[in-house]
């Protein structure tokens, strides 16, 4: 299993700098937490994560393929679940994902039984025939997840996963997803939400485009992660 490694990247919208040299990087199979407040540039490193733009300093390498040079490989190595929803709400939980793997260049029985695993992973496997439009937006998240796992990623790449949910869909969906990272996955969880963030987790605080923190939750928090992270960003409850 690889991990994650960014260099030096900086973008500029416009006159505003969103991204000012950010580095970090993600050891193989952990959980880490990118946490920053609205505006810190999440969306946009996440944008050249995922090769939706591609940056003009620095360099992006997962599981050991960099980005520039072998995008193929490396995005093959990565499962990206976007801030908005894109499923197909007219067709079942495991339509789309057969679906999805189809994209990928799965069929038949090789595509089923992936779809069916991703779905067990996540606690889905009992809606694989609901229509998506039925599911609650906890579990069309769950489903979303599952879906980033069809073609066995080393990465996965989550954006504010939990927008819009409630305390007990949060707490699923994020417990599901250290539980893949302790599986063996290298997880980048985009966040503005302390609570998400456990003590043994990597942690990396992003800031107007800047990393103020990079180390273990535990350690950069103490007993008080929030006041902290309060602090480091200068934002006031
Ligand atoms: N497409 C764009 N065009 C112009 N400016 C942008 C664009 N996308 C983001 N920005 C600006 O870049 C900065 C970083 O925004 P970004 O969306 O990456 O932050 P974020 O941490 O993801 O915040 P949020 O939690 O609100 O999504 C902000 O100042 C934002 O206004």
């Amino acid at each position: 299993m690889g991990g994650l490694t960014v260099e030096g990247i900086s973008h500029d919208w416009g006159a505003r700098r969103a991204l000012d040299g950010v580095s970090f990087s993600v050891e193989p199979g952990r959980f880490c937490a990118l946490l920053g407040p609205n505006g810190a540039g999440k969306s946009t490193l996440f944008g050249m994560l995922s090769r939706l733009f591609t940056p003009r300093t620095g360099r992006i390498a997962i599981a050991g393929h960099d980005m520039a040079r072998e995008p193929r490989a490396a995005l093959a190595r990565m499962g990206v679940v976007f801030q908005a929803s894109t499923l197909d709400p007219d067709l079942t939980v495991k339509r789309n994902l057969l679906y999805f793997a189809a994209l990928h260049g799965l069929s038949g029985r090789e595509a089923e039984t992936r779809a069916m695993a991703a779905l067990e992973r996540l606690g889905m496997a009992e809606r694989a025939g609901e229509k998506a439009a039925k599911l609650n937006g906890g579990h069309r998240r769950r489903m979303e997840i599952a879906r980033a796992l069809l073609h066995r990623p080393e990465v996965l790449l989550l954006d504010e996963p939990t927008v819009g949910l409630d305390a007990a869909s949060r707490a699923a969906i994020t417990g599901h997803v250290h539980d893949l990272a302790s599986q063996g996955l290298t997880v980048l969880w985009a966040t503005h939400l302390v609570d998400e963030v456990r003590a043994t987790d990597r942690l990396v605080v992003l800031h107007r485009g800047r990393v103020l923190a990079d180390g273990e939750a535990g350690a950069i928090g103490g007993d008080n992660l929030t006041a902290r992270f309060l602090a480091l960003t200068g934002e006031r409850t």
